[in-house]
């Protein structure tokens, strides 16, 4: 596909000329206002079903830190909510600042957080393959959780201690057994309106469910991620990973629910 990044020259601001949907009507991600969330009475709780998640693999993918997913069977699906039926969890990965920068993408009354991880999930019901459903308008769901920093994160490290290994673009190592029901919240409860993904090719696919309690890391956790490159071993640049998030896009009408 066509290259894109978050640096002045490839960043969210020209995505549009290579990606013209991202001045499209749902784009994400938005700021969250909750007053002016209307409370939808039909939505139920969202459920998680994790407990037989394989991951297979932690990879560098030159934009984000990510976490693989055997999406071959319904072992790990989220379902309930907004959702009219079960969505198949493919990957998570997270967005975060610079030192001492915040870097979620969504925001909440203006204000943004550390960072924000994203569970990816589509929709197997409907759509053969997450290609087919990546580009459909119900086919992917993606949950958001916040990271504020605070205390160390009990279960993070094994996230954090695996970093070293994918420190270049395209580097990837195994990564097994690895259940992030560990990085949810107390509560699930939820914000969810209907979007796209944040980055190229931004299709606007996505429902989004976003869990109102943030996560606490530590800085020097999130320290960690910020040693991942942007560049691959191979190239001269070595450019840090950070501050890969796209900022909050228009509302352009939409209502979002709670
Ligand atoms: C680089 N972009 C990520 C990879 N993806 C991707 C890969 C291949 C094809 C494709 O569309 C056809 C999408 S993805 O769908 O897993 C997602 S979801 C998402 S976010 N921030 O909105 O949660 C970022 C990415
Ligand atoms: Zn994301």
């Amino acid at each position: 596909g066509k290259h894109w990044g978050y640096g002045k020259d490839d960043g969210p601001s020209i995505w549009h000329q290579n990606f013209p949907v991202a001045e499209g009507d749902r784009q994400s991600p938005i700021d969250i206002m909750p007053q002016q969330a209307s409370h939808d009475p039909n939505l139920g709780p969202i459920v998680l079903n994790y407990d037989h998640c394989t991951s297979l693999n932690i990879c560098n993918n030159g934009h984000s830190v990510v976490v693989e997913f055997d999406d071959t069977d319904d072992r790990s699906v989220i379902l309930g909510g907004p959702l009219d039926n079960p969505y198949r969890l493919k990957q998570f990965h997270f967005h975060w600042g610079g030192k001492g920068c915040h870097g979620s993408e969504h925001t909440v009354e203006g204000n943004s957080y550390a960072s924000e991880l994203h569970l990816v999930h589509w929709n197997a019901v409907k759509y053969r393959s997450f290609g087919e459903a990546a580009s459909a308008p119900d086919g992917l769901a993606v949950l958001g959780i916040f990271l504020e920093t605070g205390d160390d994160h009990r279960w993070l490290h094994t996230i954090t201690d695996a970093l070293y290994m994918v420190k270049y673009k395209a580097s990837v190592t195994d990564f097994k057994g690895f259940n992030p029901k560990c990085l949810l919240p107390s509560s699930l409860h939820y914000w969810t309106y209907l979007g796209s993904l944040t980055t190229p090719p931004l299709h606007e696919s996505v429902t989004w469910i976003v869990l109102k309690e943030p996560i606490a890391v530590s800085e020097r956790q999130l320290g960690k991620f910020r040693m991942l490159l942007f560049t691959g071993e191979e190239e001269d640049q070595r450019i840090r990973m950070e501050n890969n998030f796209r900022p909050p896009q228009p509302l352009k009408g939409r209502k979002n629910l709670q």
